[in-house]
């Protein structure tokens, strides 16, 4: 599962109207969480429209390391035969968590209040990503963690064996340390406490209060407050999975920018914690519209329709909604440099520790397009090309960043000249059907070499 052994080159050209229905895979982060809780619990979950890409693969392949039974039916159901809060048994192998942040910091918090051991290794994009943030306040509860200089990957964790609850505020605005933390919480006795003076994509809370856990969240003036009962009997679910709204980004962006496109992307999840990239674009002047709002298994849901819009304009993003799109900005500099003037974006300095230093990775990119950007410490601005204008023609570096990779392919759809990556491969991490959906809505991505 680490680091793709051959590189896929590929080369975006330049296409006609993009058009139809583009049926997005299921949502990263619920897929990972779904996996999790259903081996927390004693009894089968059940859970349809899981993302079967390498970072859910990865957790799916670990919760059987820590022992649960995970098996796919041929028509993509998943099941799960947990072994319950505290349950887990001491992996055999090192766990492989491939290019997924989220995979491993959930999985470390899980296990890190059981009496076992266990040693987590990455790609080298994971192996680079800092982890003292969620080892730090595991220390708390009793667990010892041992990894290389800096907190890095291949690192070892030791559960504590007399956990106990913890109060902690989140340092940073992260969905994957809030959850870690609660995770821990579940094998702790009394209750665990989480506050987050941002708030982040809440994911975990919804779901640990579905499979029956004791959770409270209040909005206070310190933030936000979430308290877990530790040590519950968690119930089995079955999990309808939404599509992913950071994988209908790309669609919806493509759509947007290339001359005549009208695409419709169904079954979106509208978590408010996710949908910041939609609000952004129609105050940026998308013709984005949701349709068929929906409630599905807990989460908000529609249809979302994009359509060519050339005359759209830079904004200011409030850095108060960094959380609710942070995986969103890569594509929505694609946007910004076929909009009109500036698109500023500022507070996101967490670009800078994903799967790539993300704000260096589109920069340079962008620049070697031919598109303007200035950067900083923890912001930065695309200077517009205006609609259709982007030079294009360059190849640019990935860094193996699945989002980094589809952000360029989308760019060289409008461009002037056709956009090419070293590689491509990290796409499966999240989006594995990304090339012949973009296909069938008329794109022109080839694979070279
Ligand atoms: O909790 C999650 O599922 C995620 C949280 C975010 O990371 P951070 O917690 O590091 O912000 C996000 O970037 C990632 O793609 C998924
Ligand atoms: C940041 C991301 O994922 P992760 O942190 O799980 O690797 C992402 O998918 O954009």
């Amino acid at each position: 599962m680490s680091a793709h052994a051959t590189p896929i080159p590929m080369i975006s050209h330049p296409c006609g109207a993009l058009s139809g229905q583009a049926e997005v895979p299921g949502d990263k982060s619920i897929s990972h969480r779904a996996l999790i809780l259903g081996a927390l619990c004693v009894g089968e979950t059940v859970i349809a429209g899981l993302l079967e890409g390498e970072d859910v693969l990865a957790t799916a392949q670990a919760m059987r390391d820590f022992g649960a039974e995970v098996t796919r039916d041929k028509d993509g159901t998943w099941h799960v035969n947990g072994v319950g809060v505290g349950g887990f048994a001491e992996p055999a192998t090192v766990i492989d968590c491939g290019n997924a942040g989220t995979g491993v910091r959930l999985i470390m918090g899980a296990m890190a209040t059981q009496p076992i051991t266990a040693t987590f290794t990455g790609d080298a994009s994971l192996n680079s990503r800092p982890m003292a943030r969620v080892t730090d306040p595991l220390a708390l509860f009793g667990a010892r963690a041992l990894g290389r200089s800096g907190g890095r990957l291949p690192m070892t964790i030791e559960g504590a064996r007399a956990p106990v609850p913890v109060r902690y505020t989140v340092p940073v605005p992260s969905a994957q340390v809030k959850s870690a933390v609660l995770l821990a919480g579940l094998n702790a006795p009394g209750e665990t406490v989480v506050i987050e003076k941002e708030a982040t994509r809440d994911h975990t809370e919804r779901m640990l209060a579905g499979f029956g856990a004791e959770i409270a969240v209040d909005d206070a003036e310190e933030g936000r407050v979430i308290t877990l009962k530790g040590r519950p009997e968690l119930a089995p679910q079955t999990i309808a999975v939404p599509r992913d709204p950071s994988s209908a980004a790309f669609p919806v962006c493509a759509a947007l920018i290339v001359p005549g496109s009208d695409v419709r992307v169904p079954g979106i999840g509208l978590n408010p914690t996710r949908a910041g990239l939609f609000e952004t674009l129609r105050e940026m002047g998308a013709d984005l519209s949701y349709e068929n709002q929906r409630e599905e298994g807990g989460e908000p849901v529609a249809d979302l329709r994009a359509r060519y819009s050339p005359d759209m304009t830079g904004i200011e993003v409030p850095p108060a909604r960094a959380a609710s799109m942070i995986d969103e900005y890569p594509i929505l500099s694609v946007v910004a440099a076929n909009a009109t003037g500036d698109t500023v974006m500022r507070g996101v300095k967490e670009l800078r520790v994903k799967e790539s230093d993300r704000i260096e990775a589109m920069a340079r990119g962008l620049r070697a397009n031919g598109v303007e950007v200035e950067d900083g410490e923890d912001w930065w601005i695309v200077k517009g090309c205006g609609a259709g204008q982007v030079p294009g023609g360059a190849t640019v570096e990935t860094f193996l960043d699945h989002r980094i990779a589809m952000s360029f392919l989308c760019l060289g759809m409008a461009a002037k000249s056709p956009v090419a990556l070293d590689d491509g491969a990290p796409v499966a991490t999240s989006f594995p059907i990304f090339e012949p959906l973009m296909a069938g809505l008329g794109a022109d991505i080839r694979r070279q070499g």
